[in-house]
């Protein structure tokens, strides 16, 4: 099960609270899904009055942890700014740090990134930090003060699920203590249980579910496909092979050649 900054998570998969095509959906869609965590956007809540009142009644009324992200923040004051008014605003320490490097990839912007990191965890920050799957960059961030780790699987809402497989490998295997987190890109479930049956602890995901036909039943297949990947990870997969090897042992054979 995924620690974060010490609290136990039970399920391995987050759900961002944008683009569904109303508040209830969304509320269902989280209910489906089980996790334990939602992410939701400060500006989201901020832009209008009424709709993020009713926005915010359904979801505290959903009883989950409330990671904020500073979304949409282009440099490092923004961020840092957007993150200390989260704080105010939803009582926690945890933020989902992007710092978004440009408008068309959404590909994070690492130098700002690891200066952000460095002075929310200063200020008692707990940093979920988006990051790109590079080890020196992971390295600052842990060395800023992150204990989680959140690189993207492709760029957010891009759907196209993990686009540097042995990026990500190495990232797991180099940091084998640090939870890891997928966050964004991922369009199917088979790219959830792909991110699990790499040993990540947990994906966070928004688009595919929100723009789903049917938001809720895509909730729940990812919710699914993270479990079964998780449940691949731990149950320990077999070597891939060059060539084939008999499953039916030869043993008993009528004829042997
Ligand atoms: C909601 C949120 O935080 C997104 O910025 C996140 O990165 C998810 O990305 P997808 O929408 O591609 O799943």
């Amino acid at each position: 099960m995924p620690v974060f900054y010490g609290e136990i998570i039970e399920s391995p998969m987050l759900l961002g609270t944008s683009l569904y095509p109303s508040p209830a959906i969304m509320a269902e869609a989280v209910r489906a899904s089980a996790c334990d965590i939602v992410t939701v956007s400060l500006r989201r809540e901020s832009g209008s009055a009424r709709a993020g009142q009713d926005f915010w009644g359904f979801i505290r009324d959903l009883g989950v942890r409330v990671l904020p992200n500073t979304a949409g923040c282009h440099s490092v004051r923004e961020a840092v700014t957007t993150a200390k008014m989260a704080r105010e605003v939803f009582g926690t320490p945890w933020i989902k740090l992007e710092v978004i490097n440009d408008a068309e990839t959404l590909a994070p912007d690492v130098f700002g990134l690891v200066e952000a990191a460095r002075i929310l965890s200063g200020e008692g920050f707990q940093v979920f930090p988006y990051c790109t799957e590079d080890l020196g960059v992971a390295e600052r961030l842990v060395e800023a003060g992150c204990e989680v780790l959140m690189p993207w699987g492709a760029p957010i809402g891009s759907a196209r699920g993990l686009n540097n497989v042995y990026g990500l490998r190495s990232l797991r295997a180099h940091f084998p203590d640090i939870p890891l987190v997928v966050d964004a890109g991922l369009g199917v479930p088979s790219h959830a249980a792909a991110a699990m049956e790499l040993g990540y602890d947990a994906v966070l995901l928004n688009t595919a579910v929100a723009k789903a036909g049917d938001p809720v039943a895509m909730a729940r297949a990812f919710a699914q496909a993270a479990e079964a990947g998780r449940l691949a990870f731990t149950a320990g997969a077999m070597e891939p092979r060059d060539m084939a090897a008999p499953s039916t042992p030869v043993l008993g054979k009528a004829f042997l050649e």
